[in-house]
């Protein structure tokens, strides 16, 4: 592999150039665990907060990861993941934004490593899927990998009518039982970009060094 599309993968600019069979036979989906651990081990950003954005697929994660950056809508399920960096007061953040579909989130394990926060992201307006965020979360909460990780909820598509409010979807999502860490759930909009730097905010006052 070239070492530019090797950097431009990792900038998560450009979707993979593998066929979509060798995706569906799992040989995709391993050459981008080898690019994650790469990226972990030799990444360009020091002295960064590492942010792991999971959640289940159609939550809108990358819709997010994309409004922070400015940066166009794109639609398409996520498989692998997409990389970004921003400078944001003072801080070098990288959100690491990982597939949700059921088949790769055996996969989300080769992510933990080092993450500063993990980002769980829920989609407000499909009640019918809250129980399947709930049990991921939860399963997310008892990784001793991220057991120092902050966890920062957003309950995303606040903007479509009739929505979950965000107490609901914190009851919902049992929040109230996180004990361990510290957290902080976020009404947000990845359309209209509303509660999005909220969500930051917090983030980066809690990871601010002591
Ligand atoms: N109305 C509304 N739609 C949204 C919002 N965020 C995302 N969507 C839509 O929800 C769908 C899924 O968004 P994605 O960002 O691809 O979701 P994802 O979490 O990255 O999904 P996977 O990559 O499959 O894990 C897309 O059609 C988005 O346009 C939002 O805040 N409001
Ligand atoms: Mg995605």
């Amino acid at each position: 592999m070239r070492g530019g599309r090797l950097r431009e993968r990792m900038a998560g600019l450009k979707t993979p150039s593998k066929s979509p069979g060798k995706r569906k036979n799992g040989f995709g989906v391993y050459y981008e665990q080898i690019l994650a651990r790469l990226f972990n081990r030799f990444g360009r950003y020091k002295n960064h907060q590492k942010l792991l954005m999971l959640g289940i697929d159609g939550a809108g994660k990358t819709s997010l990861l994309r409004k922070v950056k400015l940066l166009e809508p794109r639609t398409q399920p996520t498989v692998g993941f997409n990389l970004e960096s921003l400078q944001y007061r003072q801080q070098t953040l990288v959100m690491w934004d990982v597939g949700g579909q059921e088949k790769i989130r055996s996969l989300w394990h080769h992510y933990f490593v080092k993450s500063q926060a993990l980002i769980f992201v829920v989609d407000s307006s499909d009640p019918s899927r809250i129980p399947e965020a709930r049990k991921e979360l939860q399963k997310l909460l008892h990784e001793t990998e991220l057991k120092d990780a902050k966890l920062l909820v957003y309950a995303n598509k606040q903007d479509v009518q009739n929505c979950l409010s965000v107490s609901d979807l914190a009851d919902m999502l049992d929040l109230s039982l996180v004990e361990d860490r510290e957290w902080h759930v976020q009404g947000c909009s990845a359309s209209t970009g509303k509660g999005v730097y909220e969500g930051l905010d917090w983030l980066v006052e809690v990871l601010k060094p002591s």
